[in-house]
């Protein structure tokens, strides 16, 4: 083990300035990079070099691991100075040690989700992801590349990255998945979807190649509680037409809530529910259950990036405007926020799914934040509620038996964040 690494396990108590965070930032500052790891010390022991790196357990995961239970208020202070440090030398947040985890990871499995420890490592999370984004925007153009190339090398994370799959959900991969990468997959690639076979069975809409899950039954109250975010201030619109739109019909859940609480409005509203989607397959499903001939029912039959342009230049003013598409990017609800902004009325609400880094606690708090920046941005605030995902769903999303009919687990947050987006001015 190297003296740095040492310094992480707070062996000698109390934990003071001098003890530990002078010789830290001498360590930093005279080259070892914050990312040392314990399986890069392994390998120079034995004299290996170029070894192939499957795991990085850095001395952010060793402090995560070791704050002592019983942390004093001065030492929480230098811990925290340690934390800070290392983050400022480009410590990766999002790095995954031996056991898959990351820094806040172990704190949450410690207990410890409710610390400053963890705020900062989210923080820095928030940090790096929007970085990053500035970064890729900026190498569009020449002049700054030179200058954003070491600032990845400071901040980007070397050995993991997140990327996103089905439903917007942002999943943290190792470098061992990133090998695997396939973008042709239709989780992941929308015109690969669109193309895809897929078919409603077992309570789900699942692709018929992949047996990916598109949509499914244990998302029912989540629905729910996305259509009372779009009908929270109807009561408020004095032109009494009231308007709601889904983007992305999958099994109509969403859709079947929005018409029971349409045809229970009080008298004098008038209601219409736009339902906009692009797959062929479900296209034909909303035919099969005649939906088109429901007189308040619009269907806007394509990708939502067609068919919501053209509502801007007709005029129509949405309550409500609910999203949940799948094999769509972080960046397409990015687009998405340019449009809803336009369309929705003073007083409206806009909601979606949210598996925003959905496969891990810490990636869920990052992006629940991320999110929260972006959208300010448009002038709007979003509120979260918390969620509670049952057991028995977690245990059957993530049952690795070959009963099970959905080949990849999307969901393994015992939460959910829900959303509902208003303008802040109003
Ligand atoms: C997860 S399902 C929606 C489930 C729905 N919320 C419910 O309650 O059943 C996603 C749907 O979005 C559709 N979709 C994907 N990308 C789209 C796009 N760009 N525009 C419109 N619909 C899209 C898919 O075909 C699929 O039917």
């Amino acid at each position: 083990m190297s003296d740095l690494h040492e310094l992480c396990y707070f062996e000698e108590r109390p934990v003071t300035r001098d003890i530990y965070l002078s010789p830290l930032k001498h360590y930093l500052k005279s080259g070892i990079p914050a990312t040392y790891t314990l399986e890069d010390v392994a390998n120079y022991e034995k004299n290996i070099e170029n070894a192939e790196v499957t795991s990085a357990t850095t001395p952010l995961h060793l402090i995560c691991s070791n704050i002592p239970k019983d942390v004093s208020e001065s030492e929480r202070n230098v811990v925290l100075e340690m934390i800070d440090e290392l983050l400022f030398w480009g410590a990766g947040w999002c790095l995954t040690d031996r056991n898959n985890q990351t820094p806040g990871c172990i704190l949450v499995s410690r207990g410890l989700k409710d610390s400053e420890f963890y705020s900062k490592i989210v923080d820095a999370g928030v940090r790096a992801e929007i970085l990053l984004r500035k970064i890729e925007d900026a190498s569009d153009f020449e002049f700054v590349e030179d200058k954003t190339d070491e600032l990845v090398k400071e901040n980007e994370p070397a050995e993991s990255e997140i990327i996103e799959n089905r439903k917007n959900i942002k999943i943290l991969k190792t470098n061992e998945d990133l090998i695997e990468d396939d973008k042709a997959d239709p989780s992941y690639n929308q015109e690969a979807f669109l193309k895809s076979k897929l078919e409603y069975k077992d309570n789900s809409l699942l692709t018929k190649e992949g047996n990916d899950g598109v949509m499914m039954r244990w998302e029912e109250n989540l629905m729910q509680a996305g259509c009372d975010s779009l009908f929270q201030n109807y009561q408020e619109d004095e032109t009494k037409e009231i308007n709601v739109l889904n983007i992305g019909y999958g099994m109509g859940i969403i859709d079947s809530i929005i018409e029971k609480k349409g045809k229970s409005l009080p008298k004098g509203f008038k209601f219409t529910h736009f339902i906009c989607e692009a797959h062929p397959d479900v296209l034909k499903e909303i035919e099969n259950r005649k939906l088109d001939q429901i007189s308040n029912i619009k269907i806007l039959k394509g990708r939502w990036q067609t068919e919501l342009p053209k509502l801007l230049s007709q005029n129509v003013f949405f309550n409500g405007i609910y999203y949940d598409t799948y094999s769509e990017h972080y960046e397409d609800m990015l687009e998405l926020f340019d449009l809803i902004v336009g369309l929705l009325k003073p007083e409206g609400n806009f909601s979606f799914f949210n598996g925003l880094g959905a496969d891990r606690e810490v990636c869920y708090d990052v992006y629940k934040k991320v999110v929260e920046l972006d959208l300010n941005n448009y002038g709007l605030e979003i509120k979260f509620d918390t969620i509670k995902i049952p057991e028995e769903t977690l245990k059957f999303l993530n049952d690795k038996s070959s009963d099970n009919k959905i080949r990849k687990s999307y969901w393994s947050c015992s939460f959910y964040y829900h959303p509902t987006v208003t303008f802040m001015l109003y």
